[in-house]
């Protein structure tokens, strides 16, 4: 449900739509319990004041690159940044440390290159943009400082992108350890040695 306390006639606002998930549009009129909208594609709909959610028309067209620092952190607000960003082919948004990547399903082959990933070894969490190679570092450098275990958790609905998240996570591990050997057997050689299971 929505937050009808910051509700008022001229509000932006989002309301769901069974088309497009999420539509925006502008309060015109409310009677009790109903808003009157037009919506940005010009129709005039009248729903129900909970349903209703407000629009942050200060945020950047681009979108931002952490979710947290979105003025509302409900769906609506988290899907359109979300899209803002995939337009510019930023498949990858924190919210904290939280890394979110909505599938291309095209290949980007520049993101995922060796020059990539010199950028990401060693920078610190956050200083560059959004990326699955941030993540492996921090986890790597934890790994190697802290001299303990770390964990990956990459989740997702079928065919979001897990395995081939999962692919270039272990890409990143294997280049940054793949010169140092145990037992005769290089990091790179263990790490695509390594099976896991969903
Ligand atoms: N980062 C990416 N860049 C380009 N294409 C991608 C990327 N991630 C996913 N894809 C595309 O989406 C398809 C499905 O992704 P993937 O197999 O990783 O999903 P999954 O979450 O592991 O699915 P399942 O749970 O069904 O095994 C891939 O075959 C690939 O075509």
């Amino acid at each position: 449900m929505g937050t009808p306390v910051n509700i008022i006639v001229g509000s932006h606002v989002w309301v769901e739509d069974a088309e497009v998930a999420w539509i925006d549009g502008e309060v015109k009129e409310i009677n009790g319990r109903e808003a009157t909208l037009i919506t940005s594609e010009g129709k005039t709909i009248v729903v129900d004041i909970a349903f209703i959610y407000p629009k942050d028309t200060e945020a950047p067209p681009a979108g931002v690159d952490d979710m947290t620092k979105l003025a509302y952190l409900h769906e609506p607000g988290v899907l359109h940044n979300l899209a803002c960003r995939f337009a510019l082919n930023e498949i990858y948004t924190y919210t904290g440390n939280i890394l979110i990547a909505v599938n291309p399903f095209r290949r980007l082959p520049h993101l995922y290159d060796i020059h990539m990933m010199e950028q990401y070894k060693g920078a610190a969490f956050g200083e560059l943009s959004p990326h699955l190679f941030a993540v492996a570092d921090t986890c790597y450098r934890a790994m190697i400082h802290e001299q303990g275990r770390q964990s990956i958790l990459v989740s997702g609905e079928s065919g979001a992108g897990k395995t081939e998240t999962t692919k270039m996570l272990m890409r990143y591990l294997a280049f940054m350890g793949g010169r140092s050997s145990t037992e005769g057997r290089t990091v790179e050689q263990q790490v695509l040695e390594v099976s896991w299971n969903y």
